[in-house]
């Protein structure tokens, strides 16, 4: 294949560079399109440049947002997310640097112009960007004005790589040059290495041009005796000018004073020609590429010079000819009336001016968007600031990092457990490793004709997954997969019916290994694949267990496929990024790799090497905290339509994480429309599209904190998960709350194993007796007052909910088949309980949420009404070898939890429908 013109550009000894940069051409591929495609080898940016991009777009926000968040200034905020941008650059090119042994691959970043007037400040500067920037291929702008030159040596001196911007004459170049090299000198009297230091001279070439063709065109039209000579000028000044520099350039370093250096590995200073866009559309669009090529030289282009240039340009001799016309240009042009010194020092104070503008103009931008941020805040604007500085002060996340438990508790046990609860801040980085692990899963499967996942395993060990089965999908070549986490005999009949044992591989998920519901499941599946698969039946299943657990070892004594081992340093509710998510993902033929990059940004983002006022995680950790702190302890989400999912996962990490000794935080999810929200609440919205966006502006503009979470695809899942994990620790430290345990779920697992052991020796379960009753429905729990003149289950709801108090919620815990046919019969119920108490409502299946918001009902604040509803199921099925059917297995849990949230004096009642759930059978509320 020929070359291009811009690889051409290369060969000749010029580097084409890109004169732009913004964030949407390093997250879209362009910018690293143009280097793969050898179309440029470096990239400079500069005040305009900067606030055309953030002026351009809202992807700035993803910064602006947290720092503003933080309480930073605008001109913090715009100097960390240009580090964000420079360094990411920096990275992209790093292997053309290391190719070209640093001859080439730069990025530059410009001092800030209001000091181009301030030597010491700009060596400051200049020192502060290059150890933030943290790269080797970068370069620190430094304007050429009187004030730089001294800078220029200073930081050159320094060890640091200087591009030196605003170059306007042939005085000003020699001086530039005579900088760089001293500044190399004094290196070497101070026996510093110099071969690492790159440096460049960007010369302004069109500005040149605009300004002194417009003082000959008026000499034109006065129409002199100058007026001949100044209409032959036009258009020539600043090549020639140019050319010149180049000759001055090539002897400046060619030099025997320059020769003493470059024996000590010193690097010619390129010269690089800026401002190389046509402006006059007279002129052939590429002449002030092609008409300035040389050796050592660079060209920064802005991207429409680059593509005419791919298109047309044309490589010749470049700057290397025509030097004595040059000359002659130079000399005739004060003939013709035009002081070149004169247009110099303009075109520098304009210079200056033009990008001191284009700063404040950037600041002022990033001023008005994060007013916005915090006005967005409501009342919490300064306890969300108070909340950061206080993780800050605790230097929360180099302490997490560093495993320490204090920031949670100092109760020894607790301090032990969490020393082998953090290994999620790792799981990321170990992704790709899994991922490939479960590859040639999914292939030998789909041979042997399966087709399908059935999951079985509750709370962590399926949350994540569903999560991700419903907002990412099932890939081309991936298997589709469902959920078993519900004892309800419909539910366990449905799913048996949808897994034909053929197609189906039965994943049994559970960390410890023991969790009842898991097992009942498998034991059904099992029984079933033995009849119809015999031999076989093991080929169709996999656990994924911690090592050594009872799973592990059925699962070997019945052969199955595989034992997928997960990570024992990673609690149940952070393993979405472990085994227990990945390998289901892979089988679902995602893409899992776009998956692990935005997990793997996400942590970087969230760790000790960022700014922590640049923390997602904690910005939402703050923001969640600052609210409880305040009272507001009801986190809700809402969320565009594709990311409901989300949801159910959320609530398990923040409640069963942070809902214990008496304290917690209330996660609404899927609550229906309201008109009005109490004031104990935070918003959270997930935005993917803006559906929703008009229902989180109505809480906004009623004054309720809302923190909006943009998502650009369902892939930013992977960050999401990382995001709401530091979130949710953070949160609980500042709560003084221990995330990693889930103390109180234990006791309504001992209740209904008492039933379950009652049942077994007495055929029934005691299910209590009611405290009213109708044909429909019995009542159960603590008398209440008013209930003996109840006509109706209307009534009894009525005489319940009386006992809501401001700053309570009201949870509906329902054993009935999970579907969309249930889901809209408690939608319309929360929606009326809502509308008669003004309390946020949540819906909970059981037994799937006492893996989930199960431990905050309990452990939590005491400000939860629960009304939990049970009704007969329309079918069964029995367990094998367990003497019980689901229906009774799913009634003792029902009953173990009631009688537990009854022993935590929690305020709850029983509706039990005597006949299978259905639709119009819950009350209305009065
Ligand atoms: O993976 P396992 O051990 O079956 O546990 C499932 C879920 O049950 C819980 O332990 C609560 O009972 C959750 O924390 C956990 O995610």
């Amino acid at each position: 294949m020929s070359k291009s013109s811009l690889q051409q550009l290369v060969d000749a000894g010029q580097s084409p560079w890109l004169d732009n940069i913004d964030r949407r051409l390093l997250k879209d591929g362009g910018l690293a399109k143009l280097i793969a495609d050898g179309d440029i080898t470096g990239v400079t940016s500069n005040p305009t440049i900067f606030n055309n991009a953030i002026g351009g777009s809202r992807i700035y926000d993803e910064t602006i947002q947290p720092m503003a968040l933080a309480g930073n200034d605008p001109e913090s905020i715009f100097y960390q997310l240009a580090i964000e941008d420079i360094r990411q650059a920096a990275d992209l090119f790093r292997p053309i640097y290391d190719q070209t042994n640093g001859a080439d691959g730069y990025v530059s970043l410009e001092v800030s112009p209001k000091l181009a007037r301030s030597t010491k400040k700009t060596v400051e500067e200049a020192k502060r960007l290059w150890k933030l920037l943290n790269r080797p291929n970068v370069m620190i702008k430094i304007p050429a004005t009187l004030q730089g030159l001294p800078a220029i040596t200073a930081v050159i001196a320094e060890g640091i790589n200087v591009n030196v911007t605003l170059i306007f004459s042939i005085e000003r170049y020699q001086a530039v040059a005579e900088a760089y090299i001293r500044g190399l000198e004094k290196r070497v009297k101070a026996k510093k290495p110099i071969d690492h230091i790159a440096s460049c001279a960007s010369f302004f070439v069109s500005r040149i041009d605009t300004k002194v063709d417009g003082q000959l065109r008026k000499i034109v039209e006065a129409g002199g005796s100058n007026s001949k000579l100044a209409s032959e000028l036009m258009g020539k000044a600043a090549v020639s000018t140019c050319k010149t520099v180049f000759g001055i350039f090539e002897e400046t370093f060619a030099s025997e004073r320059f020769q003493k250096l470059a024996a000590k590995g010193g690097r010619i200073q390129r010269t690089l020609w800026a401002s190389t866009s046509m402006k006059n559309p007279a002129y052939r669009d590429v002449l002030y590429v092609e008409s300035l090529i040389g050796a050592n030289t660079i060209n920064t282009m802005p991207p429409g010079t680059v593509k005419a240039f791919k298109d047309h340009g044309q490589v010749g001799k470049g700057a290397n000819e025509g030097k004595a016309e040059a000359a002659k240009v130079l000399a005739d042009l004060p003939k013709a009336g035009i002081d070149m010194m004169e247009v110099s020092a303009q075109l520098e104070d304009e210079g200056v001016k033009s990008f001191i503008a284009s700063y404040k103009e950037l600041l002022k931008t990033i001023d008005k968007r994060s007013k916005e941020f915090r006005k967005s805040m409501g009342n919490l604007a300064v306890p969300v600031e108070n909340a950061i500085k206080a993780l800050k002060e605790k230097d929360f996340v180099a302490r997490m990092e560093n495993k320490d438990a204090s920031l949670w508790t100092m109760d020894p046990a607790g301090q032990k457990e969490i020393g082998i609860r953090l290994g999620w801040l790792a799981a990321p980085a170990k992704g790709a490793a899994i991922i490939e692990s479960i590859k040639p899963l999914l292939a030998e499967c789909k041979e042997e004709g399966m087709s399908r996942i059935l999951l079985l395993g509750m709370g962590g060990s399926s949350l994540g997954v569903e999560t991700m089965s419903l907002i990412l999908g099932t890939g081309e070549a991936g298997m589709e997969l469902k959920i078993l986490d519900m004892t309800n005999p419909d539910q366990v009949l449905a799913a048996a019916h949808w897994a034909s044992l053929k197609k189906t591989l039965f994943f049994v998920g559970s960390k410890s290994g023991s969790t009842s519901e898991s097992n009942a499941f498998m034991d059904y599946f099992w029984e079933k694949a033995q009849k119809t698969l015999g031999k076989k039946a093991g080929r169709h299943f996999i656990a994924i267990t911690d090592p050594e657990t009872s799973l592990s070892k059925v699962a070997e004594e019945r052969g199955f496929r595989k034992v997928l081992l997960s990570d024992p340093e990673v609690g149940g509710r952070y393993s979405a990024l472990t085994m227990f998510g990945l390998a289901p993902s892979v089988l679902m033929g995602q893409d899992t790799d776009k998956l692990l990059e935005t997990a793997l940004s996400m942590s970087e983002l969230c760790s000790s090497s960022t700014p922590i006022e640049r923390n997602p995680g904690i910005m939402l950790g703050a923001f969640i905290a600052a609210g409880v702190l305040k009272g507001k302890d009801k986190v809700t989400l809402i969320t565009d339509p594709e990311l409901a999912a989300f949801g159910p996962w959320v609530e398990q990490l923040i409640a069963e994480s942070s809902g214990k000794n008496g304290k917690g935080i209330v996660p609404v999810d899927a609550e229906p429309k309201l008109d009005f929200y109490s004031t104990d609440r935070v918003f959270v919205y997930l935005r993917l599209n803006g559906k929703n966006e008009r229902r989180a502006a109505k809480a906004r503009r009623a004054g309720h904190p809302l923190l909006v979470l943009p998502w650009n695809s369902g892939y930013d899942l992977g960050g999401a998960f990382v995001q709401w994990e530091v979130a949710t620790t953070a949160a609980c430290c500042l709560m003084g709350v221990n995330p990693f345990d889930q103390p109180d779920v234990q006791e309504s697992k001992v209740r209904t194993k008492q039933l379950t052991d009652a049942y077994l020796k007495d055929g029934k379960l005691n299910m209590g007796s009611p405290i009213w009753e109708n044909e429909v429905a019995a009542i159960y729990g603590d008398h209440l007052n008013g209930i003996d003149s109840a006509k109706s289950l209307s009534d009894v709801l009525s005489v319940f909910l009386k006992q809501v108090q401001i700053g309570d919620y009201v949870g509906v815990n329902a054993y009935v088949p999970r579907n969309d046919r249930t889901m809209n019969e408690f939608t319309k119920f929360r929606s009326a309980i809502t509308k008669k108490t003004v309390t946020p409502t949540t819906l909970g299946y059981g037994p799937r949420f006492q893996h989930s918001t199960g431990q905050l009902h309990k452990g939590g604040a005491n400000n939860g009404l629960f009304i939990e509803i049970t009704a007969e199921p329309s079918a069964d099925a029995e367990i094998p070898g367990w003497k019980m059917p689901f229906s009774v297995l799913e009634a003792a849990q029902a009953l173990g939890d009631f009688d537990t949230l009854q022993s935590r004096k929690r305020r709850v009642i029983r509706i039990h429908f005597k006949k299978p759930f259905g639709r119009g059978m819950l009350p209305e509320i009065k």
